[in-house]
């Protein structure tokens, strides 16, 4: 460095690191609670690693607004105080007992005592010397050190005094909620005290983590946390994530837009109630309650960072849950018939992208059809011929037009289903799938009977009239008899009628819609029924604006059943017709003048 360059160290506004502490990284103020545990449960560990059968502690006494977190840990000497607790970002836990066992890393944690407290007070005896010493942080950034009497025993005490606003998160109960939701898991000994009585309320044995829990223990403490009575459960493992958990089994239907409300804990703390990027999407039919040492958090600590160590433990994780489903396929088929009733949206998207799934599960996967909900198994023994719709619109149209046909379509419209099907179609050869379209079923009612020129003139006059609706006639004969027209449309015919709907209105991109327009084929269709007695009539109507009025009521009429969104022209066409028929209705009754 030149003589006439000055090197100088940056300086940490301390009121802006806790506002971006507070508002930004922390989602809420009780972190400290956290960050004070995690705390006291790594110091113990460390001493643990020096002597293994040392039981540690952790105690939280209340005086007022005053509150004290002690732990029997390993404790720190003045030299350590220097160095780890007045330097943000400096943390003693790096080595391998800390990647191994260790909570903290990142060496801020204590700060977040700073949102609530003027100050943190830290009273320590380490177990290395003995001296005690008392540090005060204070929220300008400044820290004293003094040297105190010998503390009784070794261990270290942070006291906090509650800033005004966060008076109430002092309090005993709230304390003891948040000691419970942050650190259940944890394997330490947790009491409250205050005045003379003293509460134990965590005793450092989880009944989810305890292997030799039964599963009505399990069902138990999961009614307690999520305050549901679940249908099942069961455990959970991955030797990458070394993680270990439970799933229960929800007991209704789950809508998949819903948050998915899990526990997750790192290395016994918790960490967030989100799982998204470690349980893929078709898990969700399960609450979980996982802790896992491998994982990592993001310094928030309030989500899992997506590492390889992630993607595997997912994988690892997905297998759990399939062998779940493989076991009570063969132990309890009851359960498995109520979970594939409930939540088989997430079964049969699992069974989409895993043959082994789809194999032992095929039979039990209930399809929407048009002839009701059924199992494949149902559908197998019943039809030879399946057909399927994958859009929905497609679907409703056939549903209802099908159903004198007697044939079974399937709705495939959720976005896995399509999949799901190619899939049968590959393991069952035998069968004939086929995708249908609502023109195909009309391609196959019974054609028309044609004795003169009848049909012929009233199919020319009825397209004449339809065509302002973007709309072609035809004559068949269907059931039932008292049905007179089925629109049908096709996917691309409705956008087809829509694009032409929209060129013609005025909207600026009308010209280049035009252009878009399909062709004759693909247009919608107004398919008369021949066997129906008021179209027999108006087949030999010689009033020319009667049979125009006829057939636009006939078309909106078709339309409306068929539940399809009826435009203003659409709307007028139909007031005007009606009108025309109240006019006509009413003139044989009208005085003469
Ligand atoms: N109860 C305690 N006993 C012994 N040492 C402690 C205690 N609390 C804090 N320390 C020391 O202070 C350091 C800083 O603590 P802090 O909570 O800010 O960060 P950390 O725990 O290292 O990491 P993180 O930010 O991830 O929590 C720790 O690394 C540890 O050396």
């Amino acid at each position: 460095m030149e003589d006439n360059q000055k090197q100088y160290q940056f300086q940490v506004n301390m009121k802006g690191m806790i506002e971006l502490l507070s508002e930004h990284i922390y989602s809420s103020p009780t972190v400290f609670i956290r960050e004070l545990l995690q705390n006291g449960m790594d110091a113990v560990t460390m001493r643990k690693g020096i002597d293994p059968t040392f039981i540690g502690q952790i105690t939280v006494t209340f005086n007022g607004d005053q509150l004290i977190f002690q732990d029997n840990g390993i404790g720190l000497t003045q030299d350590d105080v220097h160095q780890f607790l007045s330097v943000i970002g400096q943390s003693s836990k790096r080595g391998e007992l800390a990647d191994k066992d260790l909570i903290g890393k990142f060496g801020i944690g204590l700060l977040s005592c700073l949102v609530v407290s003027e100050t943190i007070v830290v009273e320590t005896r380490s177990l290395y010397k003995e001296e005690s010493v008392r540090w005060i942080g204070h929220a300008d950034g400044t820290y004293d050190v003094e040297q105190i009497d010998l503390l009784p025993e070794i261990g270290t005490k942070v006291i906090l005094n509650a800033k005004r606003a966060w008076r109430t998160l002092f309090k005993k109960s709230e304390v003891k909620e948040n000691i419970l939701f942050y650190g259940s898991a944890l394997p330490i000994a947790v009491s409250l005290v205050e005045e003379d009585t003293t509460e134990l309320i965590l005793d450092g044995n989880p009944v989810w983590l305890d292997p030799e829990s039964s599963k009505e223990d399990l069902l138990h403490y999961g009614k307690e946390v999520f305050k549901t009575k679940f249908l099942d459960v069961f455990r959970l493992e991955s030797t990458t994530g070394e993680l270990q958990g439970v799933a229960y089994i929800i007991p209704n239907k789950v809508n998949s837009s819903s948050t998915k409300e899990h526990k997750i804990f790192l290395k016994r703390m918790y960490l967030c109630d989100q799982a998204t990027n470690l349980l893929p999407e078709w898990t969700s039919f399960v609450r979980c309650i996982i802790n896992s040492n491998a994982l990592q958090p993001t310094a928030s600590r309030e989500s899992l960072m997506n590492n390889t160590v992630l993607q595997e433990t997912k994988k690892e994780l997905s297998e759990c849950f399939k062998d779940y489903l493989k076991t009570l396929s063969l132990t309890n088929i009851d359960v498995l018939e109520k979970i594939i009733s409930i939540h088989h949206i997430y079964i049969k998207s699992l069974a989409a992208i895993d043959t082994e799934i789809m194999k032992m599960f095929e039979d039990y996967l209930p399809f929407e059809t048009n002839q009701g909900l059924m199992s494949f198994g149902m559908i197998k023994e019943s039809y030879r011929e399946i057909y399927y719709t994958p859009s929905l619109d497609d679907y409703r149209q056939i549903r209802r037009i099908a159903g004198s046909q007697k044939k079974l379509v399937i709705n495939a419209a959720y976005s896995y289903e399509t999949d799901l099907i190619d899939k049968i179609k590959r393991l069952n050869s035998d069968l004939i799938i086929e995708k249908i379209a609502p023109n195909d079923i009309l391609q196959e009612f019974e054609a028309a009977i044609v004795k003169d020129d009848t049909i012929h003139e009233f199919v020319n006059k009825a397209n004449a009239v339809l065509k302002k609706h973007y709309c072609k006639a035809e004559v068949k004969r269907f059931e039932p008899k008292d049905t007179t027209a089925i629109y049908i449309a096709n996917e691309d015919a409705l956008s087809s009628k829509n694009i032409q709907s929209l060129s013609e209105s005025a909207n600026p991109f009308a010209s280049t819609l035009k252009h878009f327009k399909k062709q004759e084929e693909v247009m919608p269709t107004l398919c008369f029924n021949q066997q129906n007695e008021l179209v027999e009539k108006i087949m030999v109507i010689d009033d020319q604006e009667l049979f125009e009025a006829l057939i636009n009521v006939l078309y909106v009429q078709s339309l409306m059943l068929g539940g399809y969104t009826i435009n203003k022209r659409e709307m007028d066409t139909f007031n005007d017709a009606l009108y025309q028929f109240m006019i006509l209705g009413m003139s044989s009754f009208l005085p003469k003048i």
